[in-house]
């Protein structure tokens, strides 16, 4: 059914619990088995609940948190007085939203940063370096002094970044089990029993990675049984305090290890003293491994039910069965009548989301403008308690729209051609440039939000711009950088500006989504057919161009990582939609082509992270994705030079895709990541340093990356390039590392004559 006519859920705010009956009774108590004691409250698992809740806070109080004591301005007593504000805040809203029973509000979803970072402190996992910094938390999850933070990378298919923990042979876990019980008894004070939420040890270990100097063969999973000693110490810890525990195991939608799943639930599920354990996977269909749970005697397993019913769910029966059928990634409102249906064909027993709320904005209160048929997390709690008490009905299961037609990938001429077309750019060998963004400054910002609320006149906030670029120009041509760029200046974030100016996107006011750490993004809504009016970006790349004889690189975002930080519309198919997105895009790329801009880059650094979870759907994502960056770049002369950008990427995991993108160049995360650069056949800048730290990369070090990528790609091929935008640095920063960085290329081309 199309959205629009969908009926909304009568959502009751703030009704009692009675409505709830119906839903419980069909927990069938006789046949879950029992864990040998008796739980604090109740054994029967709440009918409603949700996976995990927003943390930044409704107004983004953590992140200016964290950002002052970041500064120096707070100290550590300010920030987790914050912290504990946020927490008695959320479960008090939840509350009065209706989730009532006990267990039913979620705790110890809090994070100052990150979850998994969190999981590796309640382990102990924290590697030697970082014992003796003044905060080790912060000091893995940012760096500090001299020490590069711990790897960061995307949480799933997510727009969310986690903290990588780095287990060694020797890593000595132990049970540090203070923040758990900490959140527990803090919602206790207020009166409510909470279900603290871990992160899932199997999980946790496949998110690991192996730390720097562990053997070739090592895999963070050898150490499942030491990580499971841990846990076991924890789940002791909490058996008295919690009725119900949840781990998170959103592997489980991940090919492979089920022999690990098996294992671990076994030993979890045969421990003497320990609480009620809720499995929850999500993120996807579990099916795989769903019997690899059952066997293992946990009392409940929670699974996505937004795309379709898992299989083999009949193996539950007689436990809890926590249907996650309101998306906890996406911002429609839930059918009902599908919602039931899946329910009822899952056998399920409790009504949930299908992850965590963190992936959506807080609340629909205070926007306007927005297309009808939303529901952000608050809306989503509220349909999560008026379909617990509907219960499940027995109806059509919907299927996914299919996409329509067939898709060509679109071709340029041979690269050959394009490079001998190209040569007039004038470019040395190792050329230098930049990913695209420059320090977004505060008085930037305020600007942005000064014109929005009418307090400063358009034209003024342009002449801004025109300032801004001016000084962006300036400071690329003192450092001698050879390609230059614009600075993005006109920017809030690169897919919300493109959103702003194309037809079939809105755009929130206040719906912010964390990304990592403190950073957010407001995803734009993708609701109708999407068009160009006309020229985005063309009158600040050649206001740029005006200013500099060097060539000035044209600044796009790509389809597919427009698509994949958008909410996206659900009645076509996502490729369907992003076709659409191209086409747009195709249009700029000729305007700026028309307009005089000899290089142009189109990022795609989301084209990692749609890939499916599942091997066998990959295939057909990355045909349909790489087509889709064709189409919007393939209208592009021979003698204008594509770039394209990715980052975050493991990029080993789609090389050959990035290849088939066909750029001209392709400037890519390698400082953190480590990839192979011998894999190119055109233009390839591994980025010499991570953009993510303060850190400012000393110019021998950058020497030496260079050293080794001309070990594998020869010097007319090879870009210099820091690995990703510089709008979350400072000037000073941004001076001092490519300072460096130009002074590490001249020193290589000199030793290449
Ligand atoms: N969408 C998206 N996803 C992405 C990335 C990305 O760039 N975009 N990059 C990767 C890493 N993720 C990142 C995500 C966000 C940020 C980031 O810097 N976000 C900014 C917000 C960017 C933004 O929308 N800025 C707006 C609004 C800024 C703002 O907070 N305004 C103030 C008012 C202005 C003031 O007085 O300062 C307010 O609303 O209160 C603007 O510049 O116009 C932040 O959290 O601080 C960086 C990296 C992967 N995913
Ligand atoms: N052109 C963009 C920038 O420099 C690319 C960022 S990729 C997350 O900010
Ligand atoms: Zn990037």
């Amino acid at each position: 059914m199309p959205r629009h006519q969908r009926e909304a859920l009568d959502v009751p705010q703030g009704r009692h619990g009675d409505q709830y009956r119906p839903f419980a009774a069909l927990i069938d108590r006789e046949k879950r088995p029992g864990c040998g004691h008796d739980p604090l409250v109740t054994t029967e698992f709440p009918s409603a609940t949700i996976l995990g809740y927003p943390r930044i806070g409704p107004d983004r109080e953590l992140k200016r948190a964290l950002e002052e004591h970041w500064a120096g301005r707070t100290g550590r007593a300010e920030l987790e007085a914050t912290g504990r504000r946020l927490r008695a805040e959320s479960w008090r809203r939840l509350h009065e939203l209706g989730l009532r029973e006990p267990g039913a509000l979620p705790s110890n979803t809090f994070s100052l940063y990150d979850h998994v970072l969190d999981a590796a402190v309640m382990l102990d996992a924290v590697p030697e370096r970082y014992r003796g910094a003044a905060d080790p938390y912060f000091a893995m999850a940012r760096g500090a002094d001299g020490l590069p933070p711990l790897r960061m990378t995307k949480w799933f298919d997510t727009n969310y970044h986690y903290i990588v923990p780095e287990i060694a042979p020797r890593t000595a876990f132990r049970a540090v089990a203070d923040k758990v019980l900490g959140e527990l008894a803090e919602a206790r004070a207020l009166g409510y029993e909470t279900r603290p939420v871990l992160l899932g040890p199997v999980t946790f270990l496949r998110l690991a990675q192996a730390a720097p100097g562990a053997p070739g063969g090592f895999d963070p999973l050898d150490r499942l049984d030491d990580v499971l000693d841990a846990y076991g110490e924890l789940l002791a810890a909490l058996a008295g305090e919690a009725a119900w525990v949840q781990l998170d195991e959103p592997i489980l939608v991940v090919d492979g290890g089920s022999p690990a799943v098996r294992h671990a639930y076994r030993r979890l599920a045969g421990l003497p003293t320990r609480p009620r354990l809720l499995v929850a996977s999500y993120f996807g269909d579990a099916g795989d491994a769903l019997p690899a749970l059952a066997v293992a005697p946990v009392d409940g397993v929670a699974v996505d039910l937004t795309h379709g019913v898992p299989r083999n769910l009949e193996l539950f029966e007689g436990r809890s069965v926590v249907g996650g059928v309101v998306s906890g990634r996406e911002v429609w409102r839930t059918d009902p009548d599908a919602a039931r249906a899946r329910l009822a064909a899952a056998g399920a027993t409790s009504v949930s989301t299908s992850c965590s709320l963190l992936h959506v904005p807080y609340t629909l209160r205070g926007e306007s403008g927005l297309p009808s048929g939303l529901a952000f997390a608050e809306e989503k709690v509220a349909e999560v308690v008026a379909l617990a008490a509907l219960g499940p009905k027995a109806g059509p299961v919907p299927v996914p729209p299919r996409p329509a037609g067939e898709v060509r990938a679109e071709s340029r001429g041979p690269y050959e051609a394009r490079a001998a077309a190209q040569r007039d750019l004038g470019l040395p060998a190792l050329p230098t440039t930049t990913i695209g963004s420059f320090p977004q400054t505060g008085e930037l910002r305020a600007a942005r939000s000064a014109v929005a609320a009418g307090r400063l006149p358009v034209a003024e906030y342009e002449a801004r711009i025109e300032a801004e670029i001016a000084r962006v120009i300036r400071e690329q041509e003192a450092l001698g950088l050879d390609v230059l760029v614009h600075g993005e200046p006109e920017r809030n974030d690169m897919v919300q500006y493109f959103a702003e100016h194309l037809d079939g996107f809105a755009v929130t006011r206040n719906g912010w989504v964390q990304s990592y750490g403190s950073r957010c993004t407001r995803p734009p809504i993708l609701h109708g057919d999407v068009s160009r009016p006309g020229p985005i970006t063309v009158r600040w790349a050649t206001y740029a161009q005006s200013l500099t004889a060097r060539p000035v690189k044209g600044m796009l975002t790509g389809p597919v990582t427009i698509v994949a930080w958008s909410f996206v519309r659900d009645d076509i198919a996502l490729r369907d939609v992003t076709m659409q997105v191209a086409d747009a895009v195709r249009a700029e790329v000729a305007d700026l082509e028309a307009a005089g801009v000899r290089v142009i880059q189109v990022d795609e650094p989301a084209l990692r992270e749609l890939l499916p979870l599942r091997r066998e759907e990959r295939a057909g994502y990355l045909a349909w994705a790489v087509a889709a960056y064709r189409r919007a770049t393939s209208g592009a002369a021979d003698a204008t030079q594509i770039h394209t950008h990715l980052c975050y990427s493991d990029a080993g995991e789609v090389l050959e895709a990035i290849d088939a993108l066909d750029a001209d160049v392709t400037s890519i995360e390698a400082a953190r990541s480590g990839f192979a650069v011998q894999e190119f056949s055109r233009g390839i800048g591994p980025g010499v340093y991570d953009i993510h730290s303060p850190r400012i990369p000393g110019r021998d070090e950058v020497v030496a990356r260079l050293r080794r990528a001309l070990a594998a790609v020869p010097a007319s091929r090879l870009w210099v390039n820091p690995d990703c935008g510089l709008k979350t640095r400072t000037y000073d920063e941004v001076r001092a590392s490519l300072a460096n960085v130009v002074g590490a290329a001249e020193i290589v081309r000199k030793s290449l004559k």
